[in-house]
């Protein structure tokens, strides 16, 4: 048989429930073939971030061109990118291998706090990364950064996502795991119109890798041949499964059930 190819580029988490641990098992439950390319390794579980170990530019760029030149890939995620030099690295590789299939999770603070990318490295994020990218997932506070536009209300996301749309992205999906009241709501922005994917929100405290999931669902579903609406629609319908379904691990910000949805009988 043939299989999806899907390539995470993203930090390790030693806990399982967010980066490439997330990325993997969320493209496994989706059917697609999963690779990965590390960028940091970070000693982390429930509780929080107890260290964070990057990787050389050159040793992100070695991981991409091992999968690429051997096994290829119908779509890309990127998670925690840490660094300018790791950024420019991601980059000048999609540009020359010509990916087109770019989800890029823009993820910069951990839920505890621990900043996982480092505060210069916002220029290239915004001026080297988004213009090669088909659909960024901010969530609000994200977004907020990227775009300076404070958020509020639905309005506001559609301001912000306006602002982000115009560093070169050609889907913007900003995310409502921090909207206030008892809906979730993600907005998705296709340079034309809005969409939106609304959930009832989950009473829970295990929502670690939320983020990270919600973009893998996102590219299994897009190296699949789906939209990017199609795509976002899975990935809601996905995350609202793993949050439902809790498994309740570790003492802090447990991970998401990422088997929930298969579960469902969904895929
Ligand atoms: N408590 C919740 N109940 C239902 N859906 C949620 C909840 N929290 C987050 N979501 C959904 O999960 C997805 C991820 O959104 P969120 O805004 O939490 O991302 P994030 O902050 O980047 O996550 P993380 O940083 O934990 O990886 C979105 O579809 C969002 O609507
Ligand atoms: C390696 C890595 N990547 C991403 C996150 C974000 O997830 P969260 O905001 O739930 O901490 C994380 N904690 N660790």
């Amino acid at each position: 048989m043939t299989a999806k190819k899907a390539m995470t580029i993203a930090g390790s988490d030693s806990g399982g429930g967010a980066g490439i641990q997330a990325d993997l098992k969320t493209f496994q439950e989706l059917g697609v073939f999963g690779t990965s390319a590390i960028t940091a390794v970070t000693a982390q579980n429930t509780l929080g971030v107890h260290g964070v170990y990057p990787m050389s530019a050159d040793a992100v760029e070695k991981q991409i061109d091992a999968v690429i030149q051997d096994i290829g890939l119908d779509a890309l995620k990127t998670g925690m990118l840490f660094s300018t030099e790791i950024i420019e690295a991601v980059a000048s590789k999609i540009k020359e291998h010509n990916i087109t299939n770019v989800i890029v999770d823009p993820v910069m603070i951990a839920k505890g706090g621990a900043p996982l990318l480092q505060e210069e490295a916002m220029g290239a994020l915004k001026t080297s990364l988004l213009p090669l990218a088909l659909v960024v997932t901010p969530n609000i506070p994200e977004a907020e950064a990227i775009s300076g536009v404070t958020i509020k209300s639905v309005e506001d996301k559609e301001k912000a996502a306006k602002v982000i749309a115009s560093f070169g992205v050609k889907n913007v999906l900003i995310k409502g795991g921090h909207d206030e009241g008892n809906k979730t709501i993600d907005l998705l922005y296709d340079g034309e119109s809005f969409y939106t994917f609304t959930g009832q929100r989950i009473d829970t405290k295990d929502t670690h890798g939320t983020g990270c999931t919600f973009s893998a669902a996102m590219t299994a579903a897009i190296a699949k041949g789906g939209s990017v609406r199609v795509a976002a629609e899975t990935a809601k319908q996905f995350i609202q499964a793993a949050i439902e379904d809790g498994i309740n691990i570790g003492n802090g910000h447990g991970p998401t059930n990422h088997w929930a949805y298969k579960k469902r009988g969904k895929c």
